[in-house]
């Protein structure tokens, strides 16, 4: 029995859009799905409740900062990462691959691995295939990521073919270094930029590995949003059907939408409560900054068509007034309506694509966010 199964429910009439569920040993996840990023073994400033609270289903954790700290050992003993941070539903960790390229400027990439240093304490370290599996296995999640190069935005056609090979070659190690198949899914990464013909090769050098799950990566890391789309028309539908595509490191609500529009199922980025604890909540008509002066006396809520804890119960002038005092509260508020904000998107997304008219919900959507001005 394999570790997770993807149950497809419905394809949109309107777009490439499906419906669909991962059953997994935690539970099942409702697709198209945003994941909150928990990188340290908690979304930060939020409690598993409020997380269930806003029907959280899954989240994220990040195996090079828990090597780091606390060490993949800590949180073997303590019975893996569900137990340590009392999360029972499923958890998707990736593998370590970005954080080393987006964390470390001194890194030297070789067949066998990574040479870097701790972007903490500066001490050299080594990530391998074999080792991020290794801390994979050790944290215990549901689904886990193989170890990929994410190559920077831009990159010549040369430098990304070689890449894509040795992603590919990573790949197999991976799998050669997988433990618990049975209780672990491991998900390949599709690499190969903004190339078509390598975005061909990577998806068909990692089908032929018979991935439970795809990730389309090296994307969201700086390419214009036209670009992305047009990666993703070229590329979700060389991927398995009957299986899910997860979009790594995306992304604003805009994104969301088009990337469910060409077939994508799972999605993940600290956006929402990162940019929460500056101040900056998304909100029905677009992004709002509460710490602006303008709302010193604004005693409506973030967002009138929000019913989340932070809109019911407070106004926008309190949680300025938090906010410029720097009260945790006041971040927990903007991080809890952040995230309730795009987990209910997704939700409106799912139903739009139970009725056929996801590209109509984008036009209504994209016109009251005010997309359609950018
Ligand atoms: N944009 C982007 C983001 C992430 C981090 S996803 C994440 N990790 C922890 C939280 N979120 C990626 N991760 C991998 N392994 N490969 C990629 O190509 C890639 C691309
Ligand atoms: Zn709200």
């Amino acid at each position: 029995m394999a570790a997770i199964s993807y149950e497809l429910i419905k394809t949109c009439q309107q777009s490439g859009a499906r419906l669909g569920k991962i059953h997994t040993p935690h539970g099942s996840i409702d697709t198209p799905i945003f994941m909150p990023v928990g990188t340290l073994a908690t979304v930060k400033t939020l409690s598993p409740n409020e997380l269930k609270d806003m029907n959280a289903q899954i989240i994220l954790s990040n195996t090079y900062h828990l090597w780091l700290r606390p060490g993949e050992d800590i949180i073997s003993e303590a019975g893996g990462l569900h137990t340590f941070m009392n999360w029972d539903r499923p958890i998707l960790t990736d593998s370590g691959g970005y954080q080393v390229f987006s964390l470390s400027k001194l890194r030297d990439i070789k067949e066998e691995g990574v040479h870097f240093r701790n972007h903490i304490s500066g001490e050299k370290l080594f990530l391998s295939p074999e080792k991020a599996m290794q801390i994979q296995n050790a944290l215990g999640p549901d689904i886990m990521m193989a170890f990929d190069e994410c190559p920077p935005y831009p990159a010549g056609r040369d430098y990304m073919k070689a890449s894509v090979e040795r992603t590919s070659r990573w790949a197999e190690r991976c799998l050669e270094a997988h433990q618990r198949p049975n209780e672990q899914a491991l998900f390949g990464i599709v690499q190969g930029g903004e190339y078509e013909d390598l975005r061909k090769q990577s998806a068909n050098d990692l089908i032929s590995l018979d991935f439970p799950g795809y990730a389309v990566g090296g994307l969201s890391v700086g390419e214009p949003k036209d670009v992305m789309n047009r990666v993703l028309e070229f590329t979700t539908p060389l991927l398995p059907k009957d299986k899910p595509r997860y979009l790594m490191g995306v992304g604003s609500a805009d994104s969301l939408i088009d990337g469910a529009i060409r077939g994508i199922d799972m999605f993940d980025c600290v956006l929402p409560t990162r940019i929460a604890r500056n101040g900056t909540c998304m909100t029905t008509n677009g992004r709002l900054v509460v710490r602006n002066a303008k709302y010193a006396r604004d005693f409506k809520p973030i967002d009138e068509h929000c019913d989340c804890y932070a809109c019911r119960n407070y106004s926008r002038a309190y949680i300025r007034h938090l906010v410029k005092c720097n009260e945790t509260f006041g971040f927990r508020l903007t991080s809890y309506h952040n995230l309730h904000f795009l987990l209910t998107l997704m939700q409106r997304v799912r139903k739009a694509i139970l009725e056929d008219r996801l590209l109509d919900f984008r036009e209504e959507f994209f016109e009251q966010y005010g997309f359609n001005k950018e």
